[in-house]
């Protein structure tokens, strides 16, 4: 029987249910001197496990656990000297601590169907209690980060058994609010 693939601490025991009347809170990165503090001034939305290479994850994981939350619920508390913005060509702009490297908030700002979303991650939050993932994006994203194709099955199998149902995009969900913005756009939606 071989080990499973390590997803990510907060799935592999278990995923601890939070309250989607949560409140926001603070982000901290992973800097014992000066870390970086974030406000987040409001819920969040579509927590999900992210197997892409572009987010960050914690040591050892194959998922980061990934969410939205409008940028005005945004600000930096302490230390946002320490940010640097990882890919400025990328839609999500993500920041993150130059020292610690964990990834403190990414907003959306070019014309997108998420523009004005800025994508968090809710382990960082010092406060508990924040909505859990409810499903699994980019899943066959994790093979160019390093895991063997053989081993899919099982991780998709894993994901289903935590409740988190594996897709190869974002959820069905998000994937129709993008197409319907796209179409709106283009006039092949009218209304
Ligand atoms: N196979 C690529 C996929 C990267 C990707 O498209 N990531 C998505 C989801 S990130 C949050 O759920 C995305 O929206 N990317 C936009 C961006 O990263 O700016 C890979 O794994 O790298
Ligand atoms: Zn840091
Ligand atoms: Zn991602």
């Amino acid at each position: 029987m071989e080990t499973p693939v390590p997803l990510h601490p907060k799935l592999d025991n278990g995923v601890t249910r939070g309250s989607p009347a949560f409140g926001g809170g603070t982000l901290v990165c992973a800097c014992a001197d000066r870390a970086v503090r974030i406000r987040i001034a409001g819920g969040i939305a579509h927590n999900h496990a992210c197997g892409c290479t572009k987010c960050w994850k914690p040591e050892g994981a194959t998922f980061s656990i990934v969410a939205v939350t409008p940028h005005e619920n945004v600000s930096v508390l302490e230390n946002g000297d320490k940010l640097e913005v990882v890919d400025p060509t990328a839609l999500i702009r993500r920041h993150r601590c130059k020292e610690c490297g964990v990834h403190m908030y990414g907003p959306v700002e070019r014309e997108h169907a998420f523009q004005g979303l800025d994508f968090i991650h809710p382990e960082r939050f010092e406060e508990s209690g924040w909505p859990e993932p409810t499903f699994a994006a980019f899943v066959s994203s994790i093979i160019e980060g390093g895991v063997d194709p053989s081993r899919m099955n099982s991780v998709r199998n894993h994901l289903r058994q935590l409740g988190l149902e594996p897709y190869d995009c974002l959820s069905p969900e998000l994937m129709d609010i993008i197409a319907t913005w796209t179409a709106r756009r283009s006039g092949a939606l009218k209304s």
